[in-house]
Order: structure tokens, then C-alpha cells, then sequence
């Protein structure tokens, strides 16, 4: 469940006349999501998604979202831009929260992607990566490679509360991704940074949206591709890695974006990199999650496990992965 902020009827029908979209008809709180409010909004005129930011969303970065949505969707790419007000302004503030009335996108996000639809998200990426190549705006990764030891410090030894010895094993597996982390010097670019199946829209086979540009910044091109590759290719505990599904996304990439020889031979320290990137930020919600939250934590292990196929030697080293 991912409503934190409620918005009064009379505050949203008061909040839409700023728009020129009609008027309020109905509002129905979101429970899909994690990260902010969100509303499905009907107006006489048509549908919205409106968008209070909270949590992790800091609202100087808004104009930063902004500005690629915009951008992508400029270019044709199916990407759901922020209404503009009467004057022109996107970015607004409701219940006291930054907040947004955003295009709604038709589509059903997936549980169980298969081969086609890996394939089309792959496309869909590569097709993003090749639209902002002339994007001027940079944004450092909050929750990238720099971030993750002192992320690993906060959460601290409570970590063994999730697995023992869970603590232990993140900062040797940290270590070792040190020691190799983008040698290379690989290209980077805007990127979208949380290319989940459920930041995906589809209708049958095809890809109607691609939404929650949320985690988006400058980073390394080819380690969006290894985040969704994690994201896709597991069932949700981790365990099971589909390989046709894992081969499609990267197929389907390379149509639109060819990977380079470098690329492909960094391709799975990236992918550890993803895994310890989302079982750190889970173990830290996990950990900080108050019992009385109306949302679902996500299991920070099913990240951890799949470490197993992207690099089985370090594994065979790290006792939680025995
Ligand atoms: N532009 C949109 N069009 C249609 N549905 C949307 C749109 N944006 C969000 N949604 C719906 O809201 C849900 C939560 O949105 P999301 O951005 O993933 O939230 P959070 O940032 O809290 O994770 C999505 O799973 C989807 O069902
Ligand atoms: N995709 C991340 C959590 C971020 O949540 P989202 O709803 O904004 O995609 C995870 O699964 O850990």
C-alpha cells in the first residue's frame, strides 16, 4: 500500500482547477508502489496519475525527473510527462508535499514477464539510452557504487538479524567489487536506475509505459541494463534464474544499442552490483520500516541470492549463499 499523505476532495478539486483538464469526478487512492502517494484521478475531461513525493524524493531533484520525462516523451518515447499548470509549471506543492498531476498511461504492470516482453523492455531501454544522448542535465546517483558502503555502515551489524552473519558477508562482497568496479571507464548516461518489471507497462507483448523515473541519474549506461536484467530474470525469492528471459532483455538491448566487447565482459559485476545495491536499500527498509506501516517490505535476500549466478566463485565464499 503506498497511500502516506491523504488529499481531500476539496483540496484536489481546488489543487485541478490550476489545470485546464475539467473537473474532479473521482480519486482512488494507488496500492501499488513503495516510494510516494499516488492517486488515479478522473476528471470530466480524462484520466490522471497525481503524485505526492515522499520518502527518498527530495524535491530539488524534481525539475531534474521533470526535464527527462519530458525529454524522453519528446522523443516518442511512451514516458508519462507531468501536466503543465495554466502558467506552465509543473511541479506543485499539495497537503503540504511537493506534488505532480502526471499523464496516465494505459497498460498492466507484470509479475511474471516472459521471453517476449524481456525482450521488449530490453528494446525499450536501449531505446531510452540512445534518446538522451543529447540530454544536458546531470544528476549524481544518490544510491550508487559510493553509496552502498556507508549504506551497509547505517545498517550495521543488524544485518545478522535478517541472516546471521549477513553483515560480514555484504562488506566482503563489497570489498571485491572494489577491486574491479568500472576499470573500464564505461559510458555513461542518463539512466532510469530501477527498471523493475512493475515500472513497466504492457498490453499483451507491447510496452504502453515506462514509468517511475524516481532513482533516475548519471551513471554507468550498461549497469541499468544489468539492474533490469536482475530485476527480470528471478521469480521473487531469488532462487530461480530463467536464462531465456535474462538472454531476451539483453537481445532485445542490443537491437537498439549494441553492446560493446567491454561491455559484455563487465556486464556481471555490474549485475553484482545491482544485487547489492537492492539488497542493501531493502535490508535498510526492512530495518527501519515501522510494524505499523501500511506498506509491504520487500524481501532483501531475494536480491542477495541471485549474487549466486552472477559471480558463483565469490559466492562459494559467503556462508549466508551456502
Ligand atoms: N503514468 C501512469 N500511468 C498509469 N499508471 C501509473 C502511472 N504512474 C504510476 N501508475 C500506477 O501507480 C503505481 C505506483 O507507481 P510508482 O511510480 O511505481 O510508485 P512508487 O514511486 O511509489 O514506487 C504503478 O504500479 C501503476 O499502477
Ligand atoms: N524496485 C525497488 C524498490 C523501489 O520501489 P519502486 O516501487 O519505486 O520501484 C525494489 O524492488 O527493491
Amino acid at each position: 500500500m503506498a497511500v502516506y499523505t491523504h488529499v481531500s476532495a476539496e483540496a484536489l478539486a481546488e489543487f485541478l482547477t490550476r489545470f485546464d483538464v475539467g473537473e474532479l469526478v473521482s480519486a482512488k487512492g494507488i496500492a501499488e508502489g513503495v516510494e510516494n502517494s499516488n492517486y488515479l484521478v478522473e476528471t470530466t475531461q480524462d484520466r490522471f496519475i497525481l503524485t505526492l513525493y515522499e520518502k527518498r524524493v527530495a524535491a530539488d531533484d524534481l525539475p531534474y525527473f521533470m526535464a527527462l520525462l519530458d525529454h524522453l516523451a519528446a522523443k516518442g518515447l511512451p514516458v508519462p510527462p507531468a501536466i503543465k499548470d495554466r502558467e506552465g509549471r509543473e511541479i506543485h506543492e499539495l497537503e503540504g508535499r511537493p506534488a505532480c498531476l502526471i499523464k496516465f498511461l494505459p497498460g498492466v504492470s507484470l509479475s511474471h514477464p516472459n521471453v517476449a516482453q524481456a525482450r521488449a523492455a530490453g528494446e525499450a531501454l536501449g531505446a531510452m539510452h540512445q534518446a538522451v544522448a543529447d540530454f544536458p542535465l546531470d544528476r549524481p546517483n544518490s544510491m550508487g557504487f559510493e553509496s552502498w558502503k556507508p549504506l551497509l555502515e547505517r545498517c550495521g551489524e543488524s544485518l545478522d538479524g535478517i541472516a546471521p552473519g549477513l553483515y560480514r558477508d555484504l562488506d566482503f562482497a563489497l570489498g571485491d567489487l572494489a577491486e574491479t568496479w568500472d576499470r573500464q571507464g564505461l559510458a555513461r548516461c542518463a539512466i532510469h536506475a530501477d527498471l523493475f518489471p512493475d515500472n513497466v507497462l504492457m498490453l499483451g507483448d507491447a510496452i504502453t509505459g515506462v514509468i517511475d523515473f524516481y532513482f533516475a541519474c548519471t551513471d554507468i549506461r550498461l549497469y541499468d541494463l544489468a539492474v533490469a536484467h536482475a530485476a527480470w530474470s528471478f521469480d521473487t525469492t531469488g532462487e530461480h534464474y530463467d536464462e531465456a528471459v535474462g538472454n531476451a532483455l539483453i537481445e532485445g538491448y542490443s537491437q537498439s544499442f549494441p553492446l560493446s566487447e567491454v561491455e559484455h565482459s563487465a556486464f556481471h559485476d555490474l549485475a553484482v552490483g545491482a544485487c547489492l545495491r537492492f539488497t542493501l536499500s531493502r535490508a535498510w527498509d526492512w530495518l527501519n520500516t515501522p510494524a505499523d506501516a501500511l506498506v509491504t517490505r520487500k524481501d532483501p535476500l531475494a536480491f542477495w541470492r541471485r549474487v549466486k549466478v552472477y559471480d558463483p566463485d565469490l559466492a562459494t565464499l559467503l556462508p549466508t549463499l551456502a
